[in-house]
């Protein structure tokens, strides 16, 4: 799946069950939405699962590899086979690994005949804050870690990051316009945080330069999850140009 081809808002498809994703994925057919498939869903179902339940759709594959450079690389060169849109690492794993995951992810594109996935660096998880950043002994604030991080995979050769909305401002103007930003932590007005602590709307991330949210139980716990993005969607307007690939 072409990157370029990813819709701006990527849906958190957060269960074991290849039932329920099914399900999840079927009352979103016709909505301009793309998937993305995290730890839980991957570690039930697998690779095959993932195929099972995207179909063509393009997908953001969310395992944020986090390993030595070598074990990082064989994963990346491994899942870039199944042609995923994104994939992503921990920039906390350093230069090294992540320049090593850049190179496996156009080694195993290019050796399945696959396009190349965005590699994109996850930065300071959207469930921490000023306070959790200090207690596991990195020196806040959030958002100059989140800089600090953003810089370094960059002059890796990543494409981009995943971060808070928070932080879009300082990383545009640290990393340009042309450097992928992938937003989780949204919430429309007034939802439920759960276990976020930097979260944003939808509209303002998107204001703010985001190239693509991902949402999960704003429209997967939502009494009715179709209408739940179609009203995150209504919510963003016109389309703007995303980060090129
Ligand atoms: O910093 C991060 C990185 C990844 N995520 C993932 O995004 C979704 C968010 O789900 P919600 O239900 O909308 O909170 C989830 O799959 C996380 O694994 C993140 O939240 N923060």
């Amino acid at each position: 799946m072409d990157s370029a081809a990813l819709p701006r808002v990527l849906v958190a498809v957060d269960t074991p069950s290849l039932e329920e994703a099914g399900a999840l994925v079927g009352k979103l057919r016709g909505v301009d939405v793309g998937f993305k498939i995290g730890l839980e869903f991957f570690s039930a179902q697998g690779l095959a699962g993932v195929h099972r339940v995207v179909g063509g759709a393009p997908f953001f594959l969310d395992l944020k590899f986090h390993d030595i450079p070598n074990t990082v690389a064989g994963a990346v060169r491994a899942v870039s086979a199944s042609r995923p849109a994104i994939v992503n690492v921990h920039a906390a794993g350093g230069a090294e690994m992540m320049r090593a995951a850049a190179a496996a992810a156009r080694e195993g594109a290019d050796a399945a005949g696959a396009p190349r996935p965005l590699v994109i660096a996850v930065t300071v998880l959207t469930s921490l804050d000023d306070a959790d950043l200090g207690a596991v002994g990195q020196q806040p604030p959030v958002v100059e870690q989140v800089v600090r991080l953003a810089r370094l995979a960059q002059s890796c050769g990543l494409d981009g990051v995943v971060c808070s909305a928070k932080e879009l401002p300082a990383i545009r103007a640290a990393c340009g316009d042309s450097f992928a930003t992938i937003v989780p932590g949204i919430r429309p007005a007034g939802g439920d945080v759960a276990d976020q602590k930097r979260v944003v709307t939808p509209a303002q991330a998107i204001a703010d330069g985001a190239s693509f949210l991902v949402v999960g139980r704003p429209i997967t716990q939502a009494s009715d999850p179709r209408q739940a993005a179609l009203d995150i969607l209504a919510s963003l307007g016109a389309p703007r140009a995303r980060a090129p690939p």
